[in-house]
């Protein structure tokens, strides 16, 4: 693979607010092509970073580069701001038609009335908003106000674009349909992005790399299973809620009966996706069985795997195994589970958990 080039690169960024400092990151940088979700608590500084990679926010050091250039006068920051687009959780719509508010963008650019009319036409499409193009801003539902405000972002044809829980609050096909025409954008027009979320299966299901925030700072970052399965403290892990989450590629589906590729394992499951589908398998581990011999083969349990307990540490009544299975799988078992089955480290068991157990969730491809 070739070495990606560094849309942004921030340094040495800090920021204070009411004499505290609310953010604090040595370094953060976004490559071409790369969508990046960004997830922590309220108020781990998670909109400040975003604002401040765009030079909104008053900082007390820092600087940004953009491609190579460092940022350094106004007019560099103007440039950089032209290049992007931010969506918000509030659509911030103004008393016109949507086909203005989408067009709002392109004048501010200064491009040419035949030019906008065909930019803002191929943009209502995509957004599914041609039919209400003459509609008030101000009569349409929460999920048709998002559209626009999309739309609108998406119409500038920006470089990278920056969302801050675009999504929150909608329901979730809503969400789902918009998360597939936002992706599908992206992916076609090589932008990057930076997404705030709180859900975290939009995380998994948008992002190459995902940054775990808290208290204005970075704690961890790297690829989804990374992050989901190898928490590097005690933070992240509760943060995350420690599912297992296994990369992998759907190879057969016989009426919605899934056949999942996982680190040279098939896995059952049930669901929609196609053969070809690189998906990401998340089971929670109050739903993993452990045993110590070969369990009844008229279990229910359609997944079945040999293994070894890898590492065993304490969360409060229960005890949390790291599996060894070939891939990584959590489990809880209680304390008196644990005493029953003489389980330790190194303990050879089997494992299992129902197809129904297994959550998928579609993986953009790296
Ligand atoms: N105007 C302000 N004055 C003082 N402190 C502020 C101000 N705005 C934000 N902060 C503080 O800055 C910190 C980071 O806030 P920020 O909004 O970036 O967090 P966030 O991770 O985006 O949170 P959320 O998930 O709640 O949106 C918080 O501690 C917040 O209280």
């Amino acid at each position: 693979m070739t070495q990606q080039q560094n849309l942004l690169d921030l340094k040495e960024l800090r920021v204070d607010r009411g004499g505290v400092t609310v953010l604090d990151i040595p370094s953060f940088s976004l490559s071409e092509n790369e969508f990046v979700s960004l997830i922590g608590p309220n108020g781990a500084g998670k909109s400040t970073l975003l604002l401040s990679l765009l030079g909104l926010m008053k900082r007390q050091t820092g600087s940004v580069s953009y491609r190579g250039r460092l940022i350094d006068s106004q007019a560099d920051w103007l440039d950089l701001r032209r290049r992007t687009a931010m969506v918000l959780q509030e659509p911030l719509l103004f008393d016109s038609t949507v086909f203005d508010n989408v067009a709002s963008g392109l004048k501010l650019r200064g491009l040419g009335r035949a030019e906008i009319k065909t930019r803002v036409a191929t943009y209502l499409e995509r957004f599914n908003l041609t039919h209400m193009a003459q509609r008030s801003a101000r009569k349409l539902s929460g999920g048709e106000a998002r559209r626009v405000s999309l739309a609108r972002a998406f119409a500038v044809e920006p470089e990278v674009i920056f969302f801050d829980e675009p999504f929150a609050n909608l329901d979730p096909p809503t969400r789902q349909a918009l998360t597939e025409d936002m992706d599908r954008i992206i992916r076609d027009r090589g932008i990057a992005a930076i997404l705030v979320t709180h859900d975290q299966s939009e995380a998994l299901r948008m992002s190459q790399r995902i940054v775990v925030m808290n208290s204005g700072r970075i704690v961890q970052q790297g690829i989804p299973a990374a992050v989901m399965n190898h928490p590097v403290n005690e933070f992240v892990a509760n943060f995350v809620g420690m599912e297992t989450v296994l990369e992998g590629e759907v190879v057969s589906n016989r009426d919605q009966q899934i056949v999942v590729q996982v680190a040279g394992r098939e896995l059952d499951t049930v669901g929609d996706e196609q053969p070809g589908t690189q998906v990401y398998c998340c089971i929670r581990p109050e739903n993993v069985t452990v045993s110590v011999s070969h369990p009844d083969a008229r279990t229910s349990a359609r997944n079945l795997y040999p293994g070894r307990v890898a590492e065993v540490s304490s969360m409060g009544p229960f005890l949390k195994l790291l599996l060894d299975c070939g891939f990584p799988l959590t489990a809880y078992v209680t304390r008196e589970s644990f005493a029953n089955l003489e389980l330790s480290e190194g303990k050879e068991i089997h494992a299992s958990f129902k197809a129904t157990s297994v959550h998928l969730i579609r993986r953009r491809a790296a």
